[in-house]
């Protein structure tokens, strides 16, 4: 390593005094103008992580569905996964760095893990399409060069589309072409091959109308929608050419306010659906007859996915684990749908999706989906080579039909994490080749009504949790306030967690009417206030429940 090198790049990307950041759910993200210097250290972290792994790592700039003045940066690991916890110490480490420690703090984390700095070092960079972000790339790709890293800049990319990259290129192109026309190609075919039989069957050309929250989905999407026109019409809205960023549109402002985006003519019954800011996230939803708004979140896809895979799995008769796996903000029916519909196994892990990921890796086919939208299916390397070698060789007809629609939902998915273009079509192919509508879909259970709200507190960190963050153990007595709230409803669950992305607690209710709901989580909300180190003006009861989610600036 040219220390001296690095310490004069370094100068050009100087770290303001006093910042820290921590590398949380999905990275560092704050706003875009407190990000140089962390870009610069993730494209160094990024070189020593290649030569310790002997792969290709991957950096996305992005900072998802926060607003477009922010900025955030994460690593991608070699397998398009997200990168190893001890790592994000390391990260941690490096950004926090004052000037004069960057080297030591540098050379230390190569000890530690162990690094041989001779061996070659490759880099593969995304971003999303904010105003900052094509110049905080430029600072990543200073750290890789400084450190004698080579490196693959794709330019804009939707999140999903990076680790995809990085998943083909370390395992030699098997997983796909390191391209965007062959993601492209990879996807739509796949597509294409599994709605065949829908389309012969005289459904004719569907469409869907797409909220793209004004950013890089839309442009991807509009490069692949002639890849699947056949099948499939996508009417694409909030495409960027004049709103903002993620304002007032996109899957996380659907989903939290459970109203429709601005910017999108919905007709009642029409299926509509919105991706986040980097199209890592798909929501959908409609209007019904009566003008009644349908939210169909990451829970009710979970369950289309997982009824529509138990038929072929049951077809091809081979025992293949199916595995679901959710967060505590699941809503309590989906839950009790799969488990006791369709009887299949629901495992609960902590939020964020390298925890879910890392459960659904245990099962042959883990189907795994936050709420909001953020999910895929994993199929282990065993089911896969299963389900391909039935599909050569099984005689029978039926049978090995179910095998090749299994081998196209395999390609279908996003195997590296959850993509909303890829979900969308994986959805699409589902619905037409059940011959189902929206209405129907959404029938498959009814959620319990539910809320979430946001409280301010002087330090976060004061809560901690247990049992994939559904109990308190700290502080005392928090955990008790809320077992006599949640009996005073029916049907009724809440529980608290300090974010990883807002310097925030969040809170979550259901019960059995939204009053209830809305209420519960207001109590819910005092009782954390009181307790916990509330700040600034208590919680008070919803009279727009809405009135929670706006007033509390985003931290990030
Ligand atoms: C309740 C909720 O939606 N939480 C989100 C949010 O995490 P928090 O730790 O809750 O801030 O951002 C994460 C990253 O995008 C996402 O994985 C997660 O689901
Ligand atoms: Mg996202």
């Amino acid at each position: 390593m040219d220390l001296d090198a690095v310490t004069k790049q370094s100068a050009l990307h100087a770290k303001p005094d006093g910042l820290t950041l921590q590398y949380g759910t999905a990275g560092f993200r704050t706003k875009a103008e407190h990000l140089d210097h962390v870009m610069f250290r993730m494209g160094l972290l990024a070189v020593l992580r290649s030569k310790q792994t002997k792969s290709t790592i991957g950096v996305m700039v992005t900072a998802s569905h926060n607003p477009e003045e922010d900025n955030g940066v994460k690593l991608v690991d070699p397998l398009g996964e997200m990168l190893a916890p001890s790592w994000e110490e390391h990260a941690t480490c490096l950004a926090n760095a004052e000037e004069q420690d960057l080297p030591r703090v540098l050379v230390d984390i190569g000890e530690k893990a162990a690094v041989n700095l001779h061996q070659d070092a490759f880099v593969v960079i995304g971003r999303d399409t904010r105003p900052s972000s094509e110049k905080l790339s430029q600072c990543v790709i200073d750290g890789v060069t400084v450190l004698g890293g080579q490196f693959h800049d794709y330019g804009l990319l939707t999140t999903p589309q990076l680790h995809y990259m990085v998943y083909c290129r370390n395992t030699s192109g098997q997983y796909g072409k390191a391209t965007i026309e062959g993601y492209y190609q990879k996807l739509s075919t796949a597509f294409v091959e599994l709605t065949k039989q829908a389309f012969c069957s005289g459904d004719g050309q569907r469409t869907l109308k797409v909220d793209c929250a004004n950013g890089i989905g839309a442009l991807k999407l509009r490069e692949m929608k002639h890849y699947f026109s056949q099948g499939l019409s996508v009417q694409l809205f909030n495409d960027g050419t004049k709103g903002k960023l993620n304002h007032l549109c996109g899957a996380d402002f659907v989903k939290s306010h459970q109203k429709p985006p601005q910017g999108i003519e919905m007709k009642s019954n029409e299926r509509c659906c919105s991706f986040d800011g980097d199209a890592d996230r798909i929501i959908y939803y409609y209007h019904d007859a009566d003008g009644q708004f349908h939210l169909v979140d990451g829970d009710k896809i979970a369950a289309l996915i997982s009824s529509f895979l138990k038929e072929p799995l049951l077809e091809i008769g081979d025992s293949l684990s199916l595995g679901v796996v959710q967060t505590a903000y699941a809503n309590g029916s989906s839950t009790r749908y799969l488990e006791e519909v369709m009887k299949v196994p629901v495992y609960c892990t902590k939020t964020g999706v390298k925890h879910l990921h890392h459960k659904a890796q245990e099962f042959d086919i883990g189907v795994y989906f936050e709420a909001n939208g953020h999910g895929t299916v994993l199929f282990s390397k065993a089911a896969e080579m299963k389900i391909k070698q039935l599909a050569k060789e099984l005689e029978e007809d039926k049978k090995r039909k179910a095998a090749k629609m299994l081998e196209n939902v395999i390609d279908l998915f996003n195997q590296a994490t959850g993509d909303a273009i890829s979900d969308m079509l994986v959805i699409e192919a589902i619905l037409a080749l059940k011959g189902l509508t929206v209405q129907q879909w959404d029938a498959l259970y009814t959620d319990l009504p539910n809320r979430q709200l946001k409280v301010k507190v002087a330090d976060r960190q004061v809560i901690s949790t247990t049992d994939a963050e559904r109990q308190a153990v700290k502080p005392p007595g928090l955990q008790e306030a809320i077992n006599e709230l949640v009996k005073k409803y029916r049907l009724s669950r809440a529980f608290v967690r300090p974010s990883g992305t807002e310097d925030i607690v969040r809170v979550y209710a259901e019960a059995d009417s939204q009053e209830n709901a809305d209420s519960l989580a207001y109590e819910v909300s005092l009782a954390v206030f009181q307790l916990a180190g509330g700040i600034g003006e208590r919680p008070q009861p919803a009279e727009s429940p809405e009135q929670f989610l706006d007033d509390l600036p985003l931290f990030t």
